[in-house]
């Protein structure tokens, strides 16, 4: 099976950011709201499950978010590569930062309000949150109320906004103590997630400084591939390997760099 380690202390983990959604195709801050995938989107799932399929990964588990955009994303990378029946974990730790007060905004009209360098602080700086979200928010209650939150978080952990800072607070500890294990196992898995809680997945994995990690950007719908040690550590040179056509994910990831600047007034 291309992509298998004879090495048994080798471990194997590729991850997707899912497919463009609506809010996405729309520039609008999507958070903890429960957009779906825009047509494109769909494509970009059907074009990652090929892509895997392709390199020969076959998985024993799956880790997603609670949120549709992720779970549809992986249900259709899973038909693709024939394993449509793999056990999948769901938890609210993988779901995307919450946006706090900018959820359901225009990114757009948000950088002409509060300027660019405001809006790249919120979207990719460490530790600063968006202003945290009110009651009076028109997506408080959709978000609150979601009987998919039942069962966790609690109230003391229910986010009113996140930095990536914040995000890591709730992704690393599933990341080592429900993903890392089952990893160490032997296990091969597969995380669809988001473009947020990714990065704080890979700013702990490839140690990126609380500065340096302003400048990553995750493409929606590329599979990457890590190869850890059995620390977790990844090997050398084997971080974050993209997989399929090198022109594609070159802009791929200029397009989601470029997302707030795409209809800025002069
Ligand atoms: O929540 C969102 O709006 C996106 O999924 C991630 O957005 P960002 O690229 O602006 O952080």
């Amino acid at each position: 099976m291309a992509g298998c380690c004879n090495d048994s202390s080798n471990h194997v983990v590729v991850m997707v950011r899912h497919g463009q959604s609506e809010w996405n195709r729309q520039n609008i801050f999507s958070g903890w709201v429960d957009i779906g995938l825009s047509p494109k989107g769909k494509h970009e799932a059907i074009a990652a499950g090929v892509t895997i399929k392709n390199s020969g990964y076959k998985f024993h588990i799956a880790y997603t978010s609670v949120l549709t955009r992720a779970e549809v994303t992986l249900d259709t990378i899973l038909n693709r590569i024939d394993q449509p029946n793999l056990e999948v974990v769901r938890s609210w730790r993988l779901n995307e930062r919450h946006y706090g007060a900018l959820t359901g905004l225009s990114k757009t009209e948000t950088a002409n309000k509060f300027g660019e360098e405001q809006v790249k602080l919120w979207r990719r700086s460490y530790d600063v949150p968006p202003p945290p979200m009110q009651e009076d928010h028109p997506y408080y209650k959709q978000i609150r109320e979601d009987p998919r939150y039942a069962e966790g978080p609690d109230d003391g952990e229910f986010p009113s906004s996140e930095s990536l800072k914040m995000t890591s607070e709730r992704t690393l500890p599933f990341w080592k103590q429900t993903i890392g294990p089952e990893v160490r196992s032997g296990k091969r898995v597969l995380i669809v997630s988001h473009g947020n809680s990714l990065r704080s997945i890979i700013k702990h994995l490839d140690r990126i400084s609380d500065a340096d990690i302003n400048n990553l950007n995750l493409p929606t719908g590329i599979p990457f591939v890590y190869t850890l040690d059995d620390k977790l550590h990844p090997l050398p040179g084997e971080s974050m390997k993209f997989l399929g056509d090198e022109a594609v994910i070159k802009k791929a990831i200029e397009d989601v760099k470029n997302q707030r600047r795409s209809t800025l007034k002069k």
